[in-house]
């Protein structure tokens, strides 16, 4: 605490300090930081972490087993940043083609982020449409489905060649691997990546750039115009070289941020996500 008891200070975070619950302090602690930075005029603010795989995989589980939220919960709020990140991007305004936007989902949760952030685009205005060929049976995924059925969102049977993606689709949001993508792609996995590499469009990565392994990226692979990190950005995002870079996903609680020194940015007002580049 040394380190934040600056000017006129000190006494005001020790009483703030000894008035708090712990859960509170940290929270407290951080403002203190934040005003002693302020204070001194001079503080730079240290750089954003990049996360390694099992880093990312470890905070994850804190998150549902310590801190006690659902998937759902974080899977919504994520891809709807997601949605938010993209209209930030590529205004409704901005668009030909009727708006019209391929989301292609995964089997695991970067593919439920997927889901959640065509529910929100469609919301926006938008006119999405979701591939998503390796569905998985449990009730989150089945429900993410169903309500984008009910949205009238058109399921793809199969993808449609690169011109006739590119003729088609706006952009093309990638939802297919997060951070727990390991090893060499495989089938069906593989084809589809091939087809998106092909397209003229921007694509639009969630989380990773699919086919990107989490740490050292694959300078052979995707190479999308717009990449949205959720909770932290993990170390493959140093490789991005797009247009868009943004951090979404606000729900990291002060204790995970400062045990894992994840150094987030200020998220401006109530925004669900804010542009790093
Ligand atoms: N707390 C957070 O931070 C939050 C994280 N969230 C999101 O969750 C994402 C992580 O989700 P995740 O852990 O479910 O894994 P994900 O990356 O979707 O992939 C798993 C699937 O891919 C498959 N697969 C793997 N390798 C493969 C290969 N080589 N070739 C082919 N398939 C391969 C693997 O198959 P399996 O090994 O099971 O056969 C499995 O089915 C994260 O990036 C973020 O988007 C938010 O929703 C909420 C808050
Ligand atoms: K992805």
């Amino acid at each position: 605490m040394q380190a934040v008891l600056v000017g006129g200070t000190a006494t005001h975070v020790r009483r703030l300090l000894l008035n708090v619950r712990p859960v509170q302090r940290s929270l407290v602690q951080l403002q203190a930081a934040r005003m002693a930075s302020d204070a001194a005029g001079t503080a730079e603010e240290s750089p954003i972490k990049y996360l390694g795989q099992e880093e990312a995989q470890q905070i994850d589980q804190e998150l549902f087993n310590e801190y006690a939220y659902s998937v759902d919960q974080l899977m919504e709020l994520a891809g709807h940043s997601c949605a938010v990140a993209l209209a930030k991007s590529y205004p409704l305004t901005s668009l030909k083609k009727d708006a019209t936007v391929l989301v292609c989902c995964g089997p695991g949760n970067n593919g439920g982020d997927g889901l959640v952030c065509a529910r929100h685009l469609k919301m926006f205005g938008y006119n999405p449409s979701v591939f998503y060929p390796k569905r998985t049976d449990k009730p989150l995924y089945k429900n993410l489905t169903i309500q984008c059925e009910q949205l009238d969102i058109p399921f793809l049977s199969h993808l449609p060649k690169p011109q006739l993606l590119s003729d088609g689709f706006s952009y093309i949001v990638d939802a297919l691997f997060g951070f727990s993508f390991k090893g060499e792609v495989r089938p069906p996995f593989g084809d589809v990546l091939k087809t998106l590499k092909e397209v003229t469009v921007p694509i639009c990565s969630i989380d990773v750039p699919s086919g990107w392994d989490v740490e050292g990226g694959n300078p052979d692979g995707l190479q999308p115009e717009f990449l949205i990190s959720l909770t932290a950005p993990k170390k493959c995002a140093e490789k991005f070289a797009g247009r868009y870079h943004y951090l979404g996903g606000r729900f990291v609680p002060p204790g995970i941020i400062q045990k894992y020194e994840l150094n987030l940015p200020t998220y401006p007002g109530t925004e669900p996500c804010i542009r790093l580049h």
